[in-house]
C-alpha cells in the first residue's frame, strides 16, 4: 500500500467543437486522440451532450463534447433546442468553432456567431484545412472573422496534415481549469467493477473517517490493471475531497488513515474480484468538486461512473 498525495495541477475540462458539416471536426478528433482515444460510444447516450473522444495525458484531460443541434440548424427543433445547445455552449469551458479557410464567412458561420453573443465561455476560431490556401489569403480569412466577433484565440491548423495542431493543444491547456481526471486513462465506462471498486474505497473513506466529509468525498479510479508479470490487480485511485483540512482527516497521523482505509477497501476489492490486489491510494483537493459534479450531471455524467 502506497499513499501520497498528489500535487493539484492536473488541468482538465470539457470542450465543445462546433462548426457546419464537413469543415473536418472529426478529422480533427481522429488527429488529437489517434490512437489514445478512449471512444465513448459504448456509453450510454444522455440528453444532451455525447462525448466524443478523451484525451488523457500526464498533466491534463480534454474531454471533446458534441453539441447537438447548433450546428445542424435545418433540423433544429424550434426554441427548445436552441436552448439547450446554447446552454450547453456556456456550460463547457471552451469551444471550438471550426471553419473551413477554403470557404468564406456565409450564413452558417453567421448562424453560429449569433449563437455566440450572449454566451461567456471562451472561444476559439479555428481555421482548418489551411494546407488547402495560400498563407497570404490567411490573413484576409482572419480579418474578416475578427470583424464578426471576439474570439479569445484564432488558430489556424491543418487537421489532416497535422500543422500547429500540437500547438492548439498548448493553448487548450492554458485555458482549462485545474480539475481532475474525470475518466480512466486506460479505460472508459464498461467496467462496472470499477464503479463497485471506488465505492468500496469510499464507503471506507466515510466510515473511518466517521462521516466528517460525509457528502465531499468522492473516489475516482485512475487505473486498473492486471500486471502481467504476476498475478495481481494494480487499483490506482484519488480521493477526492474539497478542502485542505478534509485531506488532512483522510490522509491521517503519518498516513495512518489513509493506510487504514485502503486497508480495508484492499480486503472487500480482492473479494470482489477474486485476485490479489495492490492498492494505490492518492487523496486530492478539488475545491469546488461538488459544483463540478453538478455541471457534470448536466452532460449527462452519472454518479455510477466512479
Ligand atoms: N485538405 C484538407 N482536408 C481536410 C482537412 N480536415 C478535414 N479534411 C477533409 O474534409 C472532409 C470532411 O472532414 P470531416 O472530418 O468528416 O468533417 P466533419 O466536420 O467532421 O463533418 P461532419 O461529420 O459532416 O460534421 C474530409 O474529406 C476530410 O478528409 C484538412 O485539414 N485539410
Amino acid at each position: 500500500m502506497n499513499s501520497q498525495t498528489r500535487s493539484n495541477e492536473y488541468k482538465s475540462g470539457f470542450i465543445s467543437i462546433i462548426g457546419r458539416p464537413n469543415v473536418g471536426k472529426s478529422t480533427f478528433l481522429n488527429r488529437v486522440i489517434g490512437q489514445k482515444i478512449a471512444i465513448m460510444s459504448d456509453k450510454p447516450q444522455t440528453t444532451r451532450n455525447k462525448v466524443q473522444g478523451v484525451l488523457t495525458t500526464e498533466d491534463s484531460q480534454l474531454i471533446f463534447i458534441d453539441t447537438p443541434g447548433i450546428h445542424k440548424p435545418k433540423h433544429k427543433l424550434g426554441d427548445f433546442m436552441m436552448k439547450v445547445a446554447q446552454n450547453t455552449l456556456k456550460g463547457v469551458d471552451l469551444i471550438l468553432f471550426m471553419v473551413n479557410a477554403e470557404e468564406g464567412f456565409g450564413r452558417g458561420e453567421e448562424f453560429i456567431i449569433e449563437k455566440f453573443q450572449s454566451v461567456k465561455t471562451p472561444i476559439f476560431l479555428i481555421i482548418n484545412k489551411i494546407d488547402k490556401i495560400h498563407p497570404d489569403e490567411l490573413f484576409a480569412f482572419i480579418e474578416s472573422y475578427k470583424e464578426k466577433h471576439s474570439f479569445q484565440e484564432i488558430v489556424p491548423i491543418s487537421a489532416l496534415e497535422g500543422n500547429n495542431v500540437e500547438h492548439l493543444l498548448t493553448v487548450i491547456k492554458k485555458y482549462l481549469p485545474e480539475g481532475p481526471q474525470y475518466y480512466p486513462a486506460d479505460q472508459v465506462t464498461d467496467h462496472p467493477e470499477r464503479f463497485i471498486v471506488s465505492e468500496l474505497i469510499r464507503e471506507k473513506a466515510l466510515h473511518l473517517t466517521r462521516e466528517e466529509i460525509p457528502h465531499s468525498l468522492a473516489v475516482v479510479i485512475d487505473k486498473m490493471e492486471r500486471r502481467q508479470d504476476k498475478d495481481v490487480i494494480h487499483v490506482m485511485a484519488t480521493v477526492i475531497v474539497e478542502r485542505d483540512s478534509q485531506k488532512g482527516i483522510v490522509i491521517g497521523k503519518q498516513g495512518s488513515m489513509l493506510k487504514e482505509i485502503g486497508k480495508l477497501a484492499r480486503v472487500d476489492i480482492e473479494n470482489l474480484l477474486g485476485s490479489k490486489v495492490f492498492l494505490e491510494l492518492w487523496v486530492k483537493v478539488q475545491k469546488d468538486w461538488r459544483n463540478k459534479m453538478n455541471q457534470l450531471r448536466d452532460y449527462g455524467f452519472r454518479d455510477d461512473e466512479y
